[in-house]
């Protein structure tokens, strides 16, 4: 592993770094926010997963995440969309292959190589941050934006015990059922859709609800609204399954971080609620 760039900020330290990822067989970057309190004593975590497009530095830069962080103690882990560089496959379209993770594992050429980002975040980097930072373990919680909002739910659902609380910005909630998805699922796991329940977080809250909230800010003049996120279908499983959610309808706010940002200190306080119950 190794340091790439390292900034004080808010009395924490956020520090950039490379590593060579045995899962994806790429170089891997990643960004970890450490408050003051992580020179003293193991603090809880969250991982924030991005959108399409991004890389660790979206949240970092402009998100207000360093400085909800610092207020609340807590640890903050940016992972990458997606494995990148020579060698790993990509497409001319913005939302596939590089910077288009889609939180999964593919099963399909010439993606299937390299495109592992569930297991990457889950178990390699999850071992390897809990190995190098002062991170409690049994404090750890999972949020983000658009893609990374699927990413979120549908790991927090997939490993409760691991991401005890989960968050989302403007998340694509029934990927199984928007263009987004649909061509992502079709890429990385085949045409034939039983495969893609397993990455759909509206089929996941509906078979396998967790006994956290999820809480949901979502912007009412979002671009992407009503072809791409589809929060009505994750709402009517919710309300079938009994998972318990809080979705906010945010008038006047769109798609960006300047949306984000509003809201960022709440989805803080809704996890450390959560992590120290
Ligand atoms: N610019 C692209 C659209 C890509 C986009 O809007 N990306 C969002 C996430 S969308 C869902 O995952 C994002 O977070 N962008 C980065 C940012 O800093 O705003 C296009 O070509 O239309």
């Amino acid at each position: 592993m190794q340091s790439v760039e390292k900034h004080r900020s808010h009395g924490g330290t956020l520090e950039v770094f490379d590593h060579e990822s045995a899962v994806t067989g790429t170089t891997m970057r990643f960004a970890v926010f450490l408050p003051r309190e992580a020179e003293k004593a193991d603090v809880p975590c969250l991982w924030y997963l991005s959108g399409l497009t991004c890389n660790w530095s979206n949240v970092m830069e402009k998100g207000g995440v360093l400085k909800a962080a610092a207020a609340r103690g807590c640890a903050i882990i940016a992972p990458d969309t997606s494995p990148r560089g020579e060698g790993v496959p990509d497409d001319e379209a913005y939302d596939l292959g590089q910077g288009a993770g889609f939180y999964l594992t593919a099963t399909q050429e010439p993606w299937s190589q390299h495109f592992q980002m569930d297991r990457y975040i889950t178990e390699e980097l999850q071992a390897l941050v809990t190995e190098s930072f002062p991170i409690a373990k049994d404090r750890q919680g999972i949020f983000g934006h658009s893609m990374g909002g699927h990413g979120a739910i549908s790991l927090h659902l997939k490993h409760p015990e691991l991401y005890r609380t989960c968050s989302a910005f403007a998340p694509i909630t029934a990927p199984s059922q928007c263009p987004w998805g649909q061509k992502a699922f079709t890429a990385y796991l085949g045409s034939d859709n039983a495969s893609w329940a397993q990455y759909d977080s509206a089929i996941l809250a509906l078979k396998q609800p967790s006994e956290a909230e999820i809480l949901i800010d979502q912007g009412l003049d979002d671009p992407f609204l009503s072809e791409q996120l589809l929060h009505g279908i994750f709402e009517d499983a919710c309300q079938t399954s009994g998972q318990a959610y809080a979705l906010r309808r945010q008038a006047g706010y769109d798609h960006s971080y300047y949306f984000i940002s509003t809201f960022m200190d709440d989805h803080l306080r809704h996890h450390m609620e959560g992590l120290t119950a």
